[in-house]
């Protein structure tokens, strides 16, 4: 096994149960982490797509792409998206996610923040497509930025800073009590990637 597959598994598991997400400092070591970034900045069709809000086109702040298996179809940002099936490149990522969450991952959603300027506003990933039975694996490369929950119901906040390497899991629930945020940080001149491994509903 990959030396940094084990370190990965003795990695402290910090979970907080009144929370709806747990956290792995530091999964991915810093050498792999670049590795990963560069990866995916040379390999990825980046977009920048336009998004309607209340009744205005603009641009999405920040670029984006989506891998998926071919049986995947997801809307998010006002398109739709279709899986065109797993590049080779990706696939050591993909396992080692999927086997350290224990879930049959068949889309990623990439958002790359060129700096502090790009940003996205609050949400949750709660979409019909989406099989709700399992967490939302979050990967976050590069430049530390905050991440911000909101409790639909109590208004209670968190803010949650995610750094290179760290593996959020969000489980089910979070996407139902919670919405979450990630807000512009202007003194943030370097990029950030996050990669968001998803369970979809699929017709096969
Ligand atoms: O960039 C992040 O950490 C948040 C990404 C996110 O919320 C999403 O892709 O739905
Ligand atoms: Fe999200």
């Amino acid at each position: 096994m990959d030396e940094w597959i084990q370190r990965c598994s003795a990695v402290i598991r910090l979970h907080v149960d009144t929370m709806n997400w747990s956290l792995h400092s530091r999964w991915l070591p810093p050498d792999r982490s670049q590795e990963w970034m560069e990866r995916c900045n040379r390999e990825i069709n980046w977009e920048q797509t336009d998004v309607r809000v209340y009744g205005r086109w603009h641009k999405v702040p920040r670029l984006t792409a989506f891998l998926a298996e071919r049986s995947v179809t997801y809307r998010y940002s006002g398109a739709l998206h279709h899986g065109t099936g797993w590049p080779q490149w990706f696939l050591p990522l993909l396992e080692t996610i999927s086997s350290q969450c224990n879930a049959p991952f068949n889309g990623c959603l990439f958002n790359w923040y060129r700096n502090g300027e790009d940003r996205m506003g609050w949400h949750a990933d709660d979409e019909p497509e989406i099989d709700a039975s399992f967490p939302i694996a979050s990967l976050s490369l590069g430049a530390t930025r905050d991440l911000h929950f909101r409790h639909r119901e109590t208004g209670q906040r968190h803010n949650l800073p995610l750094c290179d390497g760290d593996l959020l899991l969000m489980d089910p629930a979070c996407q139902s009590l919670w919405m979450h945020a990630l807000p512009t940080r202007r003194k943030i001149t370097t990029p950030r990637l996050n990669l968001t491994f998803r369970v979809f509903r699929t017709n096969d």
